[in-house]
């Protein structure tokens, strides 16, 4: 978090004090340091340098376009998920040459968008999407440069909704099968079977499941070509983990050590879809204490964000660090351990306005006394926080802002009630 950090018991991002960004563009606010940005995209790139990689950022986790064309200036590619994020990726400054097309649900015309804007790579996940995906490229004339999406079927390793790599989820061909598929389509007029993809799941804390995810990996980049597939690509996904709580994460160089010596062996480029691990931890959400309140023996402090804007701790039951912008004299500015007993502090439930008891950004967390109008920031939520915002309750999505150093500049613009019911006004009888 270094880019994020408290002077003069104020929060800083970068330069700029975090009230200062408050008083200009509102709350709910997401910051982001661009320094961070690019700190952890050439960590990424450094660790792995070596293999020469295709970095293709995941738009998912992030698809503002300041953000996204940030990336595609420091040379990374993109990760997509649906015709919304190649569009994104596209307009950010992205080239099909660098651009992964992931999902499981791709839609014939998303396929025959992605084939016409080049994309280099589609992580194929099923039998029936291998056929949908070779029967579209026939008909533009051209072969689909595939690589089979597989499920390795290893232990589970991170929370049941965001493990992708183990058996019974929805994502990839089974370890079992997917040689058989592979063979089905040697020759097929319409494919390119250039690529082996894995994508083990979201956050990963150890490397231990590249390193069994990379040996499974090699077995079939050889198996493909002893069948005759060109395979070129070896793209072991994203994943890597942040540090929400303390310094869990590991470093990139950590993942690097376990995935190189498979690159190697096999002489495949590499591709890595990395989007938490560059982004989450390069943004907070700014929000402002409406109310506090106690009530069932529990004390309540209400602020301006709510589920709608960071809706990590209601579905994953997520941990973030929640901490006031300027904090009193008598608190740590940045406690150690945030998950303990602090002296001059209580515990409270951090929700929002949202009218569902399981809107909540932090529960059971020791914060000092709050005031009405206090700034809270709430830590590493760069990652999957705007990106997943909705207008439940009829919310605005929050603004979002870059910092650079001492400068700052608005990269998304605070909704209005004008777009709230854009999409509805020309169908007003
Ligand atoms: C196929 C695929 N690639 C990349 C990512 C990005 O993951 P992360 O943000 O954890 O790096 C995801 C999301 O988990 C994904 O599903
Ligand atoms: N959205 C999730 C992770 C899933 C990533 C997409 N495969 C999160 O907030 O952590």
């Amino acid at each position: 978090m270094d880019h994020f950090a408290y002077r003069d018991r104020t929060l800083l991002c970068e330069d700029v004090p975090v009230p200062e960004l408050a008083e200009k563009y509102g709350t709910p606010l997401y910051v982001y340091s661009e320094a961070a940005l690019l700190a952890r995209l050439t960590e990424v790139q450094t660790a792995f340098k070596a293999a020469d990689p295709i970095i293709a950022y995941s738009v998912k986790s992030n698809g503002n376009l300041s953000i996204c064309r940030l990336m595609a200036q420091h040379g990374s590619g993109f990760d997509v998920t649906s015709g919304g994020e190649l569009h994104r990726a596209l307009t950010a400054g992205g080239s099909g040459k660098k651009i992964v097309y992931a999902g499981v649900g791709k839609s014939d015309a998303e396929m025959r968008d992605g084939l016409a804007k080049g994309v280099f790579l589609f992580n194929v996940e099923s039998e029936a999407e291998l056929h949908a995906l070779g029967a579209v490229a026939q008909s533009l004339g051209v072969k689909a440069p595939v690589a089979l999406r597989v499920n390795p079927d290893l232990p589970p390793k991170t929370h049941a909704k965001t493990d992708t790599s183990v058996k019974g989820v929805k994502f990839g061909l089974d370890i079992e099968t997917v040689v058989d598929v592979a063979r089905s389509v040697v020759g097929h007029p319409g494919l390119a079977i250039v690529g082996v993809h894995m994508h083990l799941g979201s956050p990963i804390l150890s490397a231990e499941p590249y390193r069994q995810g990379a040996a499974k990996a090699v077995q079939l980049v050889k198996a493909f070509r002893e069948m005759g597939h060109d395979i070129r690509f070896l793209n072991m996904g994203g994943g890597f983990g942040i540090s929400y709580r303390k310094q869990e994460a590991l470093p990139a160089a950590a993942f690097a050590e376990v995935i190189l010596p498979a690159v190697k062996e096999t002489g495949c480029q590499l591709v890595l879809e990395p989007g938490r691990f560059i982004v989450g931890n390069s943004g907070i959400l700014v929000s402002r204490v409406v109310f506090t309140k106690e009530t069932g023996g529990k004390r309540y402090v209400i602020q301006d964000a709510a589920m709608n804007d960071l809706i990590r701790p209601t579905l994953y039951d997520s941990f973030h660090r929640v901490w006031p912008v300027t904090p009193a004299a008598d608190v740590p500015t940045w406690p150690e351990d945030c998950e303990a007993a602090i002296p001059n502090t209580q515990p409270v439930d951090v929700v929002g306005p949202v009218c569902e008891s399981g809107d909540f950004l932090a529960k059971g967390r020791h914060l000092p006394a709050l005031s009405r109008g206090d700034l809270l920031a709430t830590f590493s939520a760069g990652a999957y926080g705007m990106a997943m915002a909705s207008n439940y309750n009829s919310r605005l999505r929050a603004a979002e802002v870059l910092v650079t150093g001492r400068t700052h500049r608005l990269i998304r613009r605070r909704e209005t009630f004008a777009d709230l019911t854009a999409c509805e006004d020309d169908c007003l009888r």
